[in-house]
């Protein structure tokens, strides 16, 4: 056999571009501006073999040193103003987060004619119609990829590979800090305020946390999600949210043995009356991939009509996964510099005029399945008045578990899953429910996604 000989493999290398570097300016260099300025550092060459030019970081607008940078050789400057209107920078990337200096920053750069990459969920979903329009009107583009799930290009994914289907529904786990937290309760047995010190310690965390813990941060994104998937306007305002703050380990348990995994779930449904936005403990049956996703892993599945479910996982938070996101838009925006502004993939996956005025759905017109966990007396007949009140309602009852009479107060727990119903009527059951006489305080209610 005669051996052909490979011709060397030619390497290219960054200086070896005609074209000049492009140049950029970081503002922000906390957990995700540091991993942004060390992947561009690190993969300088694949960068700029991918993009067709070098990505140069002309400024960083800062507050604190990070350790974790060797900056030596970048011009410097604490007023995130002057990244703005340098006239040197052609793409503006924001990572101090907030809604008020951030939305003033992205507003100003974009005047200046700058594109913007940004990983600010909360800035997007807050005032991402103001921001989008203005970029529109100045033909420069707003990149936010990091925006949502970290590290997983799921933007990409949706905006563009899906941009044939009619899609049905989008459900994610989609905050990494919460899913950390409910993972090191679950396995581990190690307390709320504990993991959450470990999250906000590891660069998970929001500043404020509570916008983790409260659903506020998956609201955001589930709100981004929404729109790129339905065509809709940001609407945070009309997200339903709830926390994870008051799930009891007795529930975590309970949900266990009947064959499910408690999840801090984003769900967004195409339905005829409207969109369901909303953020809330799930029940999701254990043998489905996305109810395994741990840690401060995210996961997000998106159901098309032609495509049918998708899932898309990977690291959720993290100072790397997310400036990998950071760069892959700067390498887009890098490719679009010279494209002309119609012909860009939309902000909102669709064309800005083309957006649907379909409304948002409040809570009480949501539908989903149930779990209930009524604390009730050790009295016969319980059962039966608990069933007939769901019955005359119309709630089907899927299975009952009963407990063993706990010894402290002779109560039984008794846990019950019922079949899809619209939150309103189950609202009214539960008002009959408290309202028993053999029922104990409130009854605890979480909602239950089988995602088919
Ligand atoms: N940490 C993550 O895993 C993660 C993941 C995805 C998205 N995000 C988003 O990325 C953004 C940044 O988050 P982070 O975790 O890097 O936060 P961080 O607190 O670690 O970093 C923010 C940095 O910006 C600096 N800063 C704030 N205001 C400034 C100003 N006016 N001028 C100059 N510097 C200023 C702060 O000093 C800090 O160093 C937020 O919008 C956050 O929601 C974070
Ligand atoms: N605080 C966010 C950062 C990533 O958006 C999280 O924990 O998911
Ligand atoms: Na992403």
């Amino acid at each position: 056999m005669r051996l052909i000989p490979r011709p060397a493999l030619r390497r290219p290398f960054y200086g070896e571009f005609i074209v000049k570097p492009v140049k950029v300016g970081i503002c922000g260099l906390g957990t995700v501006g540091g991993g942004t300025f060390n992947v561009l550092k690190r993969n300088a060459e694949e960068i700029a073999r991918r993009a067709g030019r070098g990505i140069e970081v002309a400024q960083i607008a800062m507050r604190t040193p990070n350790p974790n940078c060797q900056i030596t050789g970048t011009p410097t400057t604490t007023d995130v103003f002057d990244v703005a209107s340098n006239p040197e920078i052609d793409i503006v990337i924001e990572l101090i987060g907030g809604y008020t200096i951030a939305r003033e920053l992205v507003l100003k750069a974009i005047e200046n004619g700058k594109h913007v990459v940004t990983a600010n969920k909360a800035l997007i979903a807050v005032h991402g119609n103001e921001i989008f329009a203005k970029a529109r009107e100045k033909g420069v583009i707003v990149a936010f990829e990091a925006a949502v799930a970290g590290g997983i290009p799921v933007i990409k994914a949706i905006r563009e590979g899906l941009s044939a289907n009619r899609i049905n529904w989008v459900a994610g786990i989609i905050n990494g800090t919460g899913n950390f937290i409910l993972t090191e309760m679950r396995e581990k047995g190690r307390t709320f305020p504990d993991v959450l010190a470990e999250a906000q310690a590891l660069g998970y965390a929001e500043a404020d946390p509570t916008f983790d813990v409260e659903g506020i941060d998956a609201a955001h994104k589930l709100t981004i999600l929404a729109s790129i998937a339905f065509g809709i306007p940001l609407q945070f305002d009309k997200a339903y949210t709830e926390g994870i703050t008051r799930l009891t380990t007795a529930d975590v348990n309970y949900a266990e043995a009947l064959g499910y995994r408690i999840k801090h779930l984003g769900v967004a449904r195409s339905t005829p009356s409207g969109i369901e936005l909303r953020v809330h403990p799930t029940l999701i049956p254990a043998d489905r991939l996305i109810a395994n996703v741990n840690g401060v892993m995210n996961a997000v599945m998106v159901n098309g009509d032609a495509a049918g479910s998708t899932l898309f996982y990977g690291a959720g938070a993290g100072m790397e996964p997310t400036a990998s996101s950071v760069v892959a838009d700067l390498v887009d925006v890098v490719r679009a510099l010279t494209t002309d502004p119609e012909n860009r993939v939309p902000h909102l996956a669709f064309q800005p005029d083309s957006l649907s005025a379909h409304p948002i759905l409040p809570i009480d017109a949501c539908e989903s399945a149930y779990y209930l966990r009524i604390q009730a007396k050790d009295h016969p007949g319980v059962l039966a008045q608990v069933a007939s009140i769901l019955s005359e309602r119309g709630i089907n009852i899927e299975s009952i578990m009963q407990k063993e009479v706990e010894e402290h107060d002779g109560l039984v727990p008794m846990i019950l899953l019922t079949h899809r119903v619209v939150e309103k009527r189950m609202n009214d059951a539960i008002e009959a429910l408290e309202a028993l006489e053999d029922v104990a305080g409130p009854v605890v209610r979480i909602r239950v996604e089988h995602l088919n």
